[in-house]
């Protein structure tokens, strides 16, 4: 890989994207690298919780604006549709992913973080979606995701002035679950995905079915796509392990079966 590195540690993949000195723009060579790395580790069964971040003073500037030069209307429906599949395919991982915000999340870069379950971000990191200054929109997903995230108004505003915001902002309004200081960003994103990596891998990837496909369906759909998850949960070892557990008065060893 020349644009990202990848490392496996105590069951969490790292996907860091690298190329500091373009900010970690995301080139068409980056896009393709992160979705073979992701590939690799959708079906490693040492890898249950997957982590993205960025090499240097950003997490990722965004899609590579100097690919855009030889873009006709074609090959740039081609491109944006290059970067939705990549988050499409991060989105839909049947593993926990946290995007762990180093420094700026702009355009396609907030995008992929937006594609991720959760986004823990450093106090000094701004995030924002500044395509509408080079003439565009967001074009990997953000229209869609970012509204369904933080509601109609405040998506507007951001990606129709383009204003970058702070953290601290980004997690008044929803966009980041946690804010820490920089120094601490590491230490704090580990703590919340050990909590993580303690559930049952099995009932947090239903779960996360559930909730991502049936929040984009009519509400009976979900509804029903609950129930049926919650009867699948039941044929597992690790339902049994929880509910033993608790029975037992010790804490549950989940396995994964
Ligand atoms: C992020 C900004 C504000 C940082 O500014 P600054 O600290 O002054 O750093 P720069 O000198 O601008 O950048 C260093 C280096 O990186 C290159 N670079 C930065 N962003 C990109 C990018 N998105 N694509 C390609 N290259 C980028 C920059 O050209 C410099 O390279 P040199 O060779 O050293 O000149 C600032 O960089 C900024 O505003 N970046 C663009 C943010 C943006 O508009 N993002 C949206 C992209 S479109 C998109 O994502 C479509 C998908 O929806």
């Amino acid at each position: 890989m020349e644009n990202i590195s990848v490392k496996k540690e105590n069951k969490i993949g790292w996907i860091i994207l690298n190329r500091p000195d373009k900010l970690n723009a995301l080139s068409l060579a980056m896009l393709t690298e992160i979705e073979e790395a992701i590939k690799q580790f959708e079906v490693d069964n040492e890898v249950n919780l997957v982590i993205f971040t960025g090499n240097g003073k950003a997490f990722s500037a965004g899609a590579d604006i100097s690919q855009f030069k030889e873009l006709n209307s074609i090959s740039a429906i081609n491109f944006a549709r290059k970067g939705r599949k990549v988050m499409d395919y991060i989105e839909s991982l049947m593993k926990p992913t946290i995007a762990m915000i180093n420094g700026y999340a702009l355009g396609g870069g907030l995008e992929l973080a937006l594609a991720c379950d959760f986004r823990i971000s450093a106090e000094e990191a701004q995030l924002g979606l500044p395509e509408i200054n080079l003439g565009i929109y967001p074009g990997f997903g953000g229209t869609q995701r970012l509204v369904r995230l933080i509601g109609k108004a405040k998506a507007m505003e951001m990606m129709m002035t383009g204003d970058r915001i702070s953290s601290k902002e980004a997690e008044r309004i929803g966009l980041v679950n946690k804010v820490v200081p920089l120094s601490n960003l590491e230490e704090e994103t580990l703590k919340f995905a050990n909590k993580l990596l303690e559930k049952s891998p099995i009932s947090l990837a239903i779960l996360k079915s559930v909730i991502l496909y049936g929040n984009d369906s009519p509400i009976l759909d979900g509804l029903n796509m609950e129930s049926l998850g919650w009867g699948v949960a039941f044929s597992t070892q690790d339902q049994k392990e929880g509910v033993s557990a608790f029975l037992e008065k010790r804490k549950p060893n989940f396995k994964g079966v």
